[in-house]
């Protein structure tokens, strides 16, 4: 093993995500693992599945505790990060799951946060144009919303060769575990169990501007964006549909072409066969994303769909993807390609 890291929020989702991952990395061990108020109990408690940490016991959220690691994983609620990360040295790799460096412009993040902007870290997407080149000499990395990954990959091929215009839609259902742990009125299994709910409607979700943000780089131009997440009763995935209208004389050969060339090289990225549409099944605990893209011609738009697992591409799997290129190994290492079914 070459390296430590050290992960906050351990008792959390994507905390305990981060943690099955680095269990089969060989070249990361685990460190100091911490949480907030169950500091002092057994990781095993909140983490049943993670045995081989059985013996740990968390840690609080201190620096002390999380110092003298090569990697320190912040998946702390948003607004914890900063706060942390400036009493590491440049010499530590910290990657925050959280919110609080991906956005670049102070005044969006007011308006969709409510509190002052912490800064702006190299964003933790390598499939973005120039991106997996800028992480590899990162000690700062921000790992995108889980939304906003699907969504960006669902959509930027399209967007980058211009063969859409930029006005695009996204409807999202999304599983549970989004949401974190900690107890939440819509979360009440009675209520969440029999239900599709959406939420964040008409441009609220705090996704929007990060999911704008992304594909305004890669278009080149502005773009407009109209955001629906679903909320479904399922623990883990999201399905996202994404369409925009048709550049004009544009064909459904050329779309088809774009999405395979793109991610011809990309090791998590999946352009499924012609005729075969993603699920969030067949991405489960994969840090792959399966993309499908076709164009309906009457309406005259291109509609592409991307599904993923949030907690693990959508969140730990991409960290520890970033991670990899940041400390120079191979980009797949310890990640698994290969999901769960049924
Ligand atoms: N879940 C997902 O799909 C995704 C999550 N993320 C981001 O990852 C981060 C973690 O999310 P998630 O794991 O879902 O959330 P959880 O609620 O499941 O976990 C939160 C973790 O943070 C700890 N914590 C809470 N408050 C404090 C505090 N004041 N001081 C120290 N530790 C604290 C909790 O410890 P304790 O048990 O002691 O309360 C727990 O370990 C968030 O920023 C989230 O936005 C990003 C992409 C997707
Ligand atoms: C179901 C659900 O609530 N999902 C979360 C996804 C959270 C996420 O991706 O993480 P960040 O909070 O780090 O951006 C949501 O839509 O807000």
């Amino acid at each position: 093993m070459g390296y430590t890291a050290a992960i906050a929020g351990a008792s959390g989702y994507a905390g305990g995500e981060l943690l099955r991952l680095l269990l089969d990395h060989p070249e990361i061990e685990v460190g100091a693992v911490t949480a907030g108020g169950n500091a002092g109990t057994p990781l095993i408690e909140h983490q049943p599945h993670l045995r081989p940490l059985a013996d740990r016991i968390l840690a609080p959220t201190t620096v002390e505790e999380l110092r003298g690691h090569d990697v320190v994983y912040l998946a702390l609620p948003h607004g914890q990060s900063a706060e942390i990360a400036e009493q590491l040295g440049d010499d530590v790799l910290v990657v925050d799951c959280g919110a609080d460096f991906r956005l670049t412009d102070a005044a969006t993040w007011e308006r969709f946060y409510g509190t002052p902007h912490a800064g702006t870290w190299p964003y933790g997407l390598p499939e973005l144009p120039g991106q997996r080149e800028r992480l590899t000499e990162a000690h700062r990395i921000a790992v995108p919303g889980c939304h906003v990954t699907v969504a960006t990959l669902g959509l930027f091929p399209g967007l980058a060769e211009q063969l859409v215009e930029p006005d695009l839609t996204v409807v999202a259902v999304t599983g549970t575990s989004g949401a974190g742990k900690a107890p939440k009125p819509h979360l009440v299994g009675s209520e969440v169990m029999g239900a599709l709910s959406p939420y964040g409607v008409g441009g609220k979700h705090r996704h929007n501007p990060e999911i704008i943000q992304n594909l305004t780089a890669v278009a080149g131009q502005s773009v407009s964006l109209s955001f629906t997440p679903v909320l479904a009763p399922l623990p883990r995935g999201i399905l996202s549909t994404c369409t925009a209208p048709l550049a004009p004389g544009v064909t459904a050969d050329q779309v088809r072409a774009a999405y395979e060339a793109t991610y011809a090289d990309e090791p998590f990225v999946d352009v499924l066969p012609e005729g075969t549409w993603p699920n969030t099944a067949m991405t489960l605990a994969a840090n792959t994303t399966a993309v499908q893209v076709t164009v309906d011609p009457d309406a005259g738009r291109m509609v592409a769909v991307a599904a993923l697992d949030n907690l693990t591409k959508g969140t730990a799997g991409g960290a520890l993807q970033s991670t990899n290129l940041a400390l120079g190994l191979p980009e797949a290492t310890g990640l698994p390609r290969t999901a769960v079914a049924p």
